[in-house]
């Protein structure tokens, strides 16, 4: 998945906030990155979201290069995958139903009322699908996020503290439905967290820290160091 690739930023010359980083993950693997504020979690996510380009090497997903793309082809990559925001991102003048199915219509698919009503029913957001994103908690509307980020069948969803605006019974329901249902569809999950709690729910846990990642129980020695 990344190939010896770093970042530097201006400013951050001495030290890259990712550190050639290699590390490959199996179809279907979950895996939770803790790390310090601004050791670089959402620098890494941006890297696999085809949002920022590394100075140095390659990201691979689906055995496909994400790093040498156009604009135009990474536009397209990124609707090809899914994004679970801290912020949920729902559109606001838009219904549950036509926010979930706003990707997948950009991908020019066709209607999924199956899937649809299976994947709501899951999140226990079936009898919200015509109301609108104010209209919710901020748990169904992130539950509404996940929906969004996985109705489209992806191979791969990256989400930035997704729970960060929950209180923990919250955000432990809506981790374990993400976890549960990227497994169920074999997809690749990324989560950044601040959260051990939360963490355990993943099999893989990796943290980040001097632009090195690190795993469990070396990675709680690292950052701690
Ligand atoms: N566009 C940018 N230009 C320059 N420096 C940046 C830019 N984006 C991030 N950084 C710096 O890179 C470092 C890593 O930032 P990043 O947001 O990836 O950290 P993080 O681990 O996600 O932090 P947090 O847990 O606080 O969200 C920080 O020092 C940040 O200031």
């Amino acid at each position: 998945m990344f190939n010896r690739t770093a970042v530097r930023w201006d400013g951050h010359q001495q030290q890259a906030i990712i550190n050639n980083l290699s590390f490959e993950l199996e179809d279907g693997e979950q895996l939770a990155l803790l790390g310090d504020s601004g050791s670089g979690k959402t620098t890494l996510l941006n890297l696999l979201a085809g949002l920022l380009v590394p100075d140095d090497g390659r990201i691979i997903v689906d055995h496909k290069a994400v790093t040498g793309r156009s604009v135009d082809q990474l536009a397209q990559y990124r609707r090809s995958i899914g994004l679970v925001f801290q912020q949920y991102q729902l559109l606001a003048p838009l219904t549950v139903k036509d926010n979930i199915l706003f990707q997948y219509r950009l991908n020019g698919l066709d209607s999924p009322d199956k899937d649809l009503a299976d994947i709501t029913e899951r999140l226990g957001i079936n009898h919200k699908l015509n109301a609108l994103p104010h209209q919710l908690s901020g748990g169904e509307q992130q539950r509404v996020g996940i929906a969004r980020a996985l109705i489209h069948r992806p191979s791969l969803v990256l989400a930035d503290e997704p729970t960060g605006n929950l209180d923990q019974d919250r955000s432990l329901d809506v981790v374990r439905l993400m976890t549960d249902l990227c497994q169920e569809r074999q997809v690749n999950l990324i989560m950044v967290t601040h959260s051990h709690q939360l963490a355990d729910f993943f099999a893989r846990t990796h943290y980040l820290k001097n632009g090195c990642l690190y795993q469990d129980s070396e990675g709680k020695e690292a950052i701690h160091a």
